[in-house]
């Protein structure tokens, strides 16, 4: 693995996500992105990664995801934003991964957000600078989102900001989540946008959904989480499906969704010690499994000592 010098590095947690609502419509654009109506808030659960100068620009990912060139979102990252800003993108990326990927929890977004912004620190760039989110938009759909990090709406292919509800949601802020996901099993994004296309489900009522964000009452807004994609990875896994109704049967759970394109279903808890139970009985019954809580923000930098202690990565 390629080894920035960590006197030198920056390094940045990257949280996952979770899709609160997710409503795919029919259609594609011109780059073949599908319309969408998404709110998403960020959760504790993250990737570190790290960006040190070096002679070219080098990426590797701990464990491996299979990808360390243009095909890997950090590696686009750096390329879109060097030309955007006329710089040569020589650095040495490396990612810890701890959010398991093909898992609708947005980890390869997050890791591009946070080479984004590093690469931002390190040539001073002003992050507020729009080209900043036109590199964002270019590398994937929810990469814009990580950059403003809090529980948002996002319309056109899930990149446009549309509406915080940092101020309404605020009580979202630690609140208990668990999240599982079958073991062994992962959904490729393309191929659920592919298999809603062969069967078109339609999105769920979202005037309602967005009232209920916006009254500021979660208890209203749990009522209103809704997937239509997530319909679509449990027609493709019945494993999936499996796991949402183990997920909803257990005690504690307020609501619970498959996220994004799957393969993981989260809960919203009405306890911590709620969320760590189920992540208990989840792992007895070979569910990988997480209880973690809310969180307000996108990728944040941390210290050299947090991001490498001994080759162990401090996370969530
Ligand atoms: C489904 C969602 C929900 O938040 O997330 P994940 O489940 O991947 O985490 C997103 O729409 C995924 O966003 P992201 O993972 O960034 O997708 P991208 O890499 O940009 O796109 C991968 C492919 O998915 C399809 N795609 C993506 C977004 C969209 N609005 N319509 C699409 O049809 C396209 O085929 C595209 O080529
Ligand atoms: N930085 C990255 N981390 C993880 N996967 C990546 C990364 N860059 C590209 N990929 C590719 O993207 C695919 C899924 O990405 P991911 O964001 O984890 O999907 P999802 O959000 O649906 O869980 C992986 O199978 C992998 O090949």
């Amino acid at each position: 693995m390629a080894n920035p010098s960590y006197s030198t590095a920056i390094h940045y947690k990257a949280p996952a996500k979770v899709n609160l609502y997710l409503g795919v419509h029919r259609g594609r654009d011109e780059r073949g992105y599908h319309p969408v109506d998404s709110i998403m808030a960020a959760i504790d659960y993250c990737d570190i990664v790290s960006v040190a100068p070096a002679p070219k620009l080098t990426l590797a990912c701990e464990p491996s995801v299979g990808c360390i060139d243009v095909s890997n979102t950090c590696w686009r990252a750096a390329i879109a934003l060097a030309k955007l800003f006329d710089f040569a993108p020589n650095y040495a990326i490396t990612v810890q991964k701890h959010i398991p990927f093909q898992a609708g929890l947005g980890g390869s977004s997050s890791d591009a957000a946070a080479t984004i912004l590093a690469l931002c620190d390190f040539e001073h760039i002003d992050k507020t600078d729009p080209r900043v989110m036109q590199a964002a938009r270019s590398v994937g759909a929810d990469v814009p989102f990580f950059l403003h990090g809090e529980p948002s709406y996002w319309d056109g292919a899930g990149n446009r900001f549309s509406e915080s509800f940092a101020q309404t949601l605020a009580s979202l802020e630690h609140a208990p989540i668990v999240l599982i996901k079958p073991a062994c099993v992962g959904v490729s994004t393309p191929a659920a946008y592919a298999a809603f296309d062969e069967k078109p489900t339609a999105a769920a009522a979202f005037a309602e959904a967005l009232e209920a964000f916006r009254s500021g009452d979660l208890r209203r807004a749990v009522k209103q989480f809704s997937n239509n994609l997530g319909e679509v990875a449990c027609r493709l896994s019945p494993e999936i499906q499996q796991s949402l109704s183990w997920l909803r049967g257990q005690q504690g759970v307020l609501a619970s969704l498959v996220t994004g394109s799957g393969s993981s279903s989260f809960a919203l808890c009405d306890s911590h010690e709620a969320a760590r139970d189920i992540a208990l009985r989840a792992h007895e019954c070979s569910l990988h499994s997480r209880a973690t809580k809310f969180i307000m923000h996108g990728p944040q930098r941390i210290s050299q000592t947090k991001a490498h202690t001994k080759g162990h990565y401090l996370v969530g």
